[in-house]
């Protein structure tokens, strides 16, 4: 770990405890422990620090770490779960404009309830954060429900009460405040129905209130929806990408910025790129399935640590930049043999406003069609931010030609974001 930083002193090194474990990748990372004392030197950027721990130095990620003296009883008072963040935002309409803009998601939701509107006569329904309520209203416009909770935490819940009267649906839907996981219901729920999906699937963990509500207010043989859920990887190129944030040091206007690389690495490809498009071209495989969900047996606990294996085949000889992610969730019929409703955010399907994940390796390697892509990838959830993960991926190439006969492998962990 002996770096060129080694030299480089500062004014007066403050103390930090690591709140959670951290292993480093790539060779300026610094590993450590939850309770490790650290000696931050430089608060190189808001994300990364330059810190010491027994003598060795190395980046750390900011937000492991809490102060280590007077200032503690501060943080303790942080919530977790960012809750008065995460609510204020869909307090706003910026999101909800960027999920109602978004056909494809909406849409898909519309379908759901259409192609189960006689099976939906009668039934008692929850939409677990309903936003704007437009789940609910499709469920009173196009089906015959006894009611609909429409369960929302943040303040516009007062707005969603105010469009369900303005619809004429206040029959049927019920808007509650609150979070769904505290709010008490007057009876179970035939059907909960919930757009719990962030980025790269997990992001935002919302899953977990779905999780707890199912157990709580979901009768015996109530349906879920979505029903299940996939994340899908591919290995890909990101040719644009890199060049725009990594290529481009190599002579802007003339000159040699390439002693900047390293610094671009750090700062571009360290987080995972959200908001990403992926080409169908750029993919450099079949893609695969690697962690697929039942809605109906997930455990909370078991969203801790979600690991899944891939294998695989380059199709196309090009240049192997990182992996894309997506997701898809199915809607099994309320009618025993009906047609599944799908929603697939993936580079073949209608975009999304998730569009893909893309995670970009330090270096991009090239690759030959047959050369085999194998490993895994673990979702880790962050255990002191709990809507937050890191994203962990190891992959070993295995070339099919004489050309590069070693096996090449690597490691590298996203955080996502803290
Ligand atoms: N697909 C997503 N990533 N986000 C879209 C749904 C998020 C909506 O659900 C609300 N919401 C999120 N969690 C909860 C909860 N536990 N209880 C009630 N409303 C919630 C949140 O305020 C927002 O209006």
């Amino acid at each position: 770990m002996q770096t060129e930083k080694e030299d480089e002193d500062d004014a007066s090194p403050q103390e930090c405890v690591a709140m959670s474990d951290f292993t480093g990748s790539g060779s300026d990372q610094l590993s450590f422990s939850c309770g490790d004392k650290l000696l931050v030197h430089i608060k190189s950027s808001s994300d990364w620090w330059w810190a010491e721990l027994r003598g060795v130095r190395g980046y750390v990620p900011a937000s492991y770490l809490r102060p280590g003296d007077a200032e503690e009883e501060d943080t303790s008072l942080e919530d977790p779960w960012q809750d008065e963040e995460y609510f204020g935002s869909y307090g706003t309409l910026r999101l909800h404009l960027e999920m109602l803009s978004d056909k494809s998601r909406t849409e898909a939701y519309r379908q759901v309830i259409l192609s189960n509107s006689a099976s939906l006569r009668n039934k008692v329904v929850m939409d677990l954060g309903c936003g704007t309520g437009i789940i609910s209203m499709f469920c009173a416009q196009l089906a015959q429900p006894s009611v609909v909770y429409a369960v929302e935490a943040s303040s516009m819940a007062e707005y969603t009460r105010q469009l369900v009267r303005q619809n004429n649906c206040e029959e049927v839907v019920t808007v509650l405040q609150g979070r769904a996981e505290e709010i008490e219901l007057p009876e179970q729920v035939d059907v909960l129905v919930s757009e719990w999906m962030g980025n790269c699937l997990l992001f935002e963990f919302m899953v977990e209130s779905v999780l707890l509500v199912r157990d709580r207010w979901l009768r015996e043989g109530g349906v879920m929806w979505p029903s299940s859920a996939a994340l899908t990887l591919v290995p890909c190129q990101a040719d644009s990408y890199y060049a725009e944030k990594m290529a481009f040091w190599e002579q802007p206007y003339g000159l040699d910025f390439t002693p900047l690389q390293p610094l671009a690495q750090q700062e571009f490809f360290t987080k995972p790129k959200f908001s990403h498009l992926i080409e169908p071209n750029d993919c450099l495989t079949a893609p695969c399935d690697v962690i697929c969900l039942d809605m109906y047996t997930l455990q909370v606990k078991d969203l801790e640590e979600i690991k899944g294996q891939f294998h695989f085949c380059v199709e196309k000889s090009g240049v192997f930049h990182g992996f894309t992610a997506w997701f898809t969730v199915h809607f099994e019929s309320l009618e025993t043999g009906g047609a599944t409703v799908e929603l697939n955010t993936g580079p073949n399907s209608e975009p999304t406003h998730w569009k893909q994940t893309l995670f970009m390796l330090d270096r991009p390697i090239s690759v030959y069609a047959g050369d085999l892509i194998s490993g895994n990838i673990v979702l880790y959830r962050n255990p002191v931010w709990r809507r937050h993960m890191t994203v962990t991926l190891h992959w070993n190439i295995n070339s099919a030609t004489e050309e590069t006969d070693n096996c090449q492998v690597g490691t590298k962990v996203f955080p996502m974001w803290r």
